[in-house]
């Protein structure tokens, strides 16, 4: 069995507006083992950054509360220095836009060189280099040498975002966080690059958490998934029964707003309404009910539980039993299953 990297146990990350607090990320529970990839995905505003930037301990002015274990040993006590030479080598983040997480004032080499200043062994001045250029090789970047004396915006997206990439893998982390690391680039790039983030995986028996909006993403990476919706996880499960037998509202309404091969001659469902803004989430029972209106409200837990359905599958709040969607006849809403 994989070792145990991350465990994250009732994470509840609150950001302050006008005085009173309101939880982004609420309650939160889940693992990631190496040689994993754990998927989080949701619509945009569930939280998926706000839990990411969480174990990153990088929101300044946020509330956190919770246990992160990294190996067992609880990081939310770690002082900065700690949480420093934690951050640039045994976890380590891929941030969404590669322009905001370059310095655009330095070379290539010398923002990778400064990442490599962390490591725990240390590097000599021209071991350092020439660590910068191995990683930017790795990350597959043609000529390195030539990249390395180069500043971002000489280079291209998908250039800018491997370069994101080589600083994050510089010191082997063994937990990876890849926040949308493909949204910004064309489809072509964005497949290089999820299988550099696979190579890594299977060559650094890393964990990573990949947080996405991009269910084909998830589909090509993830062994396991968690579905967050309004700051909640409200299904977790190995990819295969993720995606073959979904259950929660939520997830189902996912996966079928996605065009695929069987959906070609079918309607696409689409997600009625928004995800409520962090004021006006209503905390209490099932928070996905308003946007499934047409599913009687007794049907609703009072205060949703996650239920292990079956061995690692959890599901919160008993609704999933009695959900079908309008277009469905309510008879066969299940698929058998009730
Ligand atoms: N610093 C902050 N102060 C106040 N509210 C915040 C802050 N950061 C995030 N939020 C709010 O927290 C909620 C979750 O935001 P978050 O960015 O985590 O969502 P997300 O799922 O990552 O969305 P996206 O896919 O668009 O990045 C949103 O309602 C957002 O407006």
């Amino acid at each position: 069995m994989n070792e145990k990297l991350l465990e994250i146990k009732n994470l509840k990350t609150s950001f302050r507006i006008e005085d009173q607090y309101y939880a982004a990320v609420d309650d939160v529970s889940l693992t990631v083992n190496e040689n994993e990839v754990l998927a989080i995905v949701g619509e945009s505003g569930c939280g998926k950054s706000a839990l990411a930037f969480s174990l990153m301990r990088l929101h300044n002015r946020a509330k956190i509360e919770g246990d992160i274990l990294f190996k067992g040993d609880d990081v939310t006590n770690y002082s900065a220095g700690q949480v420093n030479k934690l951050r640039g080598n045994e976890m380590s983040m891929i941030f969404q836009d590669p322009l905001t997480a370059l310095n655009p004032l330095m070379k290539i080499g010398d923002q990778i060189g400064e990442v490599l200043l962390l490591h725990k062994g240390k590097f000599s001045n021209l071991n350092r280099k020439q660590k910068a250029i191995s990683l930017l090789d790795k990350v597959g970047i043609a000529r390195p040498e030539h990249v390395y004396e180069q500043f971002p915006h000489e280079l291209s997206g998908g250039m800018r975002q491997r370069v994101v990439i080589a600083i994050a893998i510089a010191n082997d982390p063994e937990v990876l966080i890849a926040d949308e690391p493909t949204t910004a680039l064309d489809a072509t790039i964005q497949s290089q690059i999820l299988d550099l983030l696979n190579e890594l995986k299977e060559n650094m028996n890393a964990g990573i958490i990949l947080i996405t909006h991009d269910l084909g993403v998830v589909a090509e990476m993830a062994d396991r998934v968690a579905v967050m919706y309004a700051g909640q996880i409200v299904e977790v499960a190995d990819v295969h029964a993720l995606f073959g037998m979904p259950q929660h509202p939520y997830t189902r309404s996912l996966l079928s707003s996605v065009p695929n091969a069987e959906s070609v001659d079918s309607k696409l469902h689409v997600i009625q309404g928004i995800v409520p803004s962090l004021k006006n989430l209503t905390r209490e029972g099932c928070r996905f009910r308003s946007r499934i209106p047409w599913i009687d409200e007794s049907v609703h837990e009072k205060s949703p539980e996650l239920h292990e359905i079956s061995p690692n599958h959890f599901v919160r709040c008993t609704c999933y039993k009695n959900f079908y969607f309008p277009d469905e006849k309510k008879e066969d809403k299940r698929h058998g299953i009730s």
